[in-house]
């Protein structure tokens, strides 16, 4: 018989069985939503951005955001759709699987897209499987009110992290008349009697987008579970930003910027600076020198 390959991994070198010796356990998706539930109990608050790919999941973690989403808004920031409507499951389940590989703290969350959970608690069910199983992400994130109490809590039962997505809810965006503030006046009552229905069926988390302050407000006392803003006012447990709107990449000429936006860098100039700079050198013939030739 031919001798063991040299190359193949000697024994000693294999990593401790799982859960054996004195490695610290990796992180769990339950210790990292735990996490979310006990800053609202302490009264702090967490942040998310969303995460499309490898560099960005590894930056925001190292800075400690919190909760990492891969959101169906990949339709417009990664893949360059007008709206989130045709992203699908298939689209999005590499670009979670890129950013859960790369985040050993943050919870990533999935969006389910439009056309994914809609149809039955079953469908959604083997979607949300579908992202944990192939995209590695720790719980997904559903849009919808009162009414996918009965997806959500079946989702719940197979083992399904939730994070429910409640007020402006974009993949509706035709059936609700365009991006506007919902929950004003009378309608806060639905918002709250939407998240204490979600709660109930076992979501762990409610993100609310562009609703007033107010209203956020009270939907966050009117639940135990942490909740998220996106235009939602300060009182929420949590908030959330696009990172390409966060850092300034999205912008230019003829861009829209959402009133609940906070840029924080300016990525887009940076990198038009960088690209231009690059260009010249390589037209001037200063790169590549020397320095960089073999
Ligand atoms: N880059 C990016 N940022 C986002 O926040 C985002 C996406 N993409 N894609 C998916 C959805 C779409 N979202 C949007 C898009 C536009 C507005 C917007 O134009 N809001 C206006 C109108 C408010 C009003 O009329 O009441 C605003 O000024 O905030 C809001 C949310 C949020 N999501
Ligand atoms: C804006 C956030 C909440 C979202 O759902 C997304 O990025 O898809
Ligand atoms: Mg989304």
């Amino acid at each position: 018989m031919a001798p063991m390959s040299s190359d193949a991994p000697r024994h000693d070198e294999l990593p401790a069985p799982y859960g054996s010796g004195s490695a610290p356990a990796p992180r769990t998706g339950r210790t990292r939503i735990h996490h979310l539930a006990q800053a609202k109990e302490r009264g702090e608050r967490f942040a998310m951005l969303t995460a499309y790919d490898q560099y960005t999941a590894r930056i925001f973690d190292e800075a400690g955001i919190e909760v990492l989403l891969v959101g169906d808004s990949a339709a417009n920031n990664v893949y360059g759709y007008e709206t989130s409507l045709p992203v699908t499951v298939d689209e999005l389940i590499p670009l979670a699987r890129a950013v859960a590989v790369s985040a050993p703290h943050a919870l990533v969350v999935a969006d389910v897209p439009f056309g994914s959970y809609e149809a039955s608690p079953a469908q959604a069910v083997a979607t949300g499987v579908r992202f944990l199983k192939e995209g590695l992400a720790h719980a997904v994130k559903l849009e919808g009110g009162a009414y996918y109490a009965d997806t959500v809590r079946a989702m719940v039962q197979a083992g399904i992290p939730v994070m429910a997505h409640i007020g402006f809810t974009p993949q509706s965006e035709h059936a609700l008349g365009g991006y506007r503030v919902q929950g004003r006046g009378d309608a806060a009552a639905r918002l709250i009697e939407d998240a204490r229905a979600l709660e109930a069926a076992g979501a762990f988390c409610v993100l609310m987008e562009m609703v007033p302050a107010d209203a956020a407000a009270a939907v966050d006392a009117a639940v135990t579970v942490p909740t998220i803003g996106i235009g939602a006012g300060s009182a929420t447990t949590g908030q959330v930003l696009v990172w390409q709107d966060m850092a300034g990449l999205r912008g230019g000429p003829g861009t829209r910027i959402a009133k609940f936006v906070k840029q924080y860098a300016d990525l887009r100039g940076t990198l038009l600076e960088a690209a231009r700079a690059y260009r010249e050198d390589v037209r001037s013939g200063s790169f590549p020198g020397p320095e960089h030739s073999f």
